[in-house]
């Protein structure tokens, strides 16, 4: 049985703002609500002097969710709605203005990579095109803002903390030849992959204009799934060229997209395309093809919005397996049709002066 929206809300009413006296619903702090299956996502906006008084109403609502049955995980991160506070082991230094987006210091591009629900592959399709415009010689960096999962350093084999000899700028790590910084370098491994904390804003920022990226022609941002504050602060604090919208050819995904879409288009971001992952699955024994989640969903869509349908990746094992290897099938497979799919991405992009 699997949980509604609804039935969610209902248990956050239940919750008291213990700063404001209503219920955290009504209060309006909890936004960027999603549900998908037995999975709860929400973000709980609030003043970063009330934090501390807040912890006790994130932890109440966690606990009265988890309790629900058809509830398997709860995913509360709290965020700044207003100041963006700094993490806790770096001194500041280049502050980013607060007003209006501003360039990266040697970034060329920004281009989002974004989807409308978690699962369809979103970082997966990331990583394989940082590796494959890096391979077309372009200077690549990616950021992997998915708070509730960053799982770049993991696709493309880095570890480690980066280092911060000045306290000031953070060095990114380099594999690949991509330059990776990742959210989830900044916390522990052992540490919940939540960000329980109202640093969120402040570290993205801190991610687009504290870390020394160098010259890029292309810094490709890996966005958490859905629409919400990550995507809002990016768009507000970095002029991003455009947004590349991540979908399966299931219809649920699909409708996801679109509310994605929607969201970038009122922030005045470019949508500059669509791609469809898991298109085709292509067995790894006999290599037959096979359309798993229907075939053509995307392309009608993409059709329909008005923007190009950008590639057409497979479903099949050793796009999986290499992630998990910490070697894209880019990188590990570079000759294989699989491999293929992202490399004539990135030539494509390359050619259109959007990498
Ligand atoms: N084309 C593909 N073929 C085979 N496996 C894939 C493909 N794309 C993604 N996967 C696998 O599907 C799983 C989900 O992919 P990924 O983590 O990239 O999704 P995501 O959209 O970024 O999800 P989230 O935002 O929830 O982290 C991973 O195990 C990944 O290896």
């Amino acid at each position: 049985m699997s949980i509604t929206r609804d039935a969610v809300l209902d248990v956050l009413k239940s919750v008291a703002d213990p700063v404001g006296g209503k219920d955290i619903v009504s209060a309006g702090i909890v936004r960027a609500l999603t549900v998908e299956g037995g999975t709860v996502r929400f973000v709980l906006e609030i003043d970063p002097a009330r934090a501390q008084r807040m912890e006790p109403a994130r932890a109440e609502a966690e606990a009265r969710l988890r309790a629900l049955p058809g509830v398997d995980t709860v995913s509360v991160v709290m965020t700044a709605h207003s100041a963006a506070p700094q993490p806790p082991d770096l001194k500041g230094g280049a502050r980013p203005k607060p007003q209006g987006p501003e360039k990266v210091p040697g970034v060329e591009r920004i281009v989002a990579i974004a989807s409308g629900k978690g699962g369809v592959g979103k970082s997966t399709v990331a990583a394989n095109l940082a590796v494959a415009l890096a391979a077309e010689g372009r200077r690549v960096g990616l950021l992997d803002a998915d708070v509730y999962g960053p799982s770049q350093p993991r696709m493309l084999g880095v570890s480690g903390r980066p280092a911060s000899p000045d306290g000031k700028t953070i060095l990114p790590l380099r594999n690949h030849g991509v330059t990776l910084m990742s959210l989830g370098l900044l916390t522990q491994e052992d540490e919940a992959v939540v960000w329980r904390g109202p640093m969120l804003m402040g570290a993205l920022q801190q991610m687009l204009f504290q870390v020394q990226w160098g010259a890029l022609d292309i810094l490709l941002v890996d966005l958490p799934p859905g629409t919400g504050d990550v995507q809002m602060t990016l768009a507000q604090k970095a002029e991003v060229t455009g947004a590349i919208i991540v979908s399966t050819p299931q219809d649920i995904a699909l409708l996801d997209a679109r509310k994605g879409i929607d969201m970038f288009r009122k922030m005045g971001t470019p949508i500059l395309g669509m791609i469809e992952n898991m298109a085709v699955h292509i067995c790894s024994n006999c290599g037959h093809e096979e359309h798993i989640f229907g075939h053509g969903g995307v392309r009608a869509e993409a059709a329909r919005l008005g923007v190009p349908l950008l590639a057409e990746i497979p479903l099949h094992l050793d796009i999986r397996t290499a992630s998990d290897g910490g070697a894209p099938v880019v990188a590990s497979k570079a000759a294989s049709p699989q491999a293929r799919a992202f490399r004539e991405l990135a030539r494509r992009l390359v050619a259109e002066g959007l990498a």
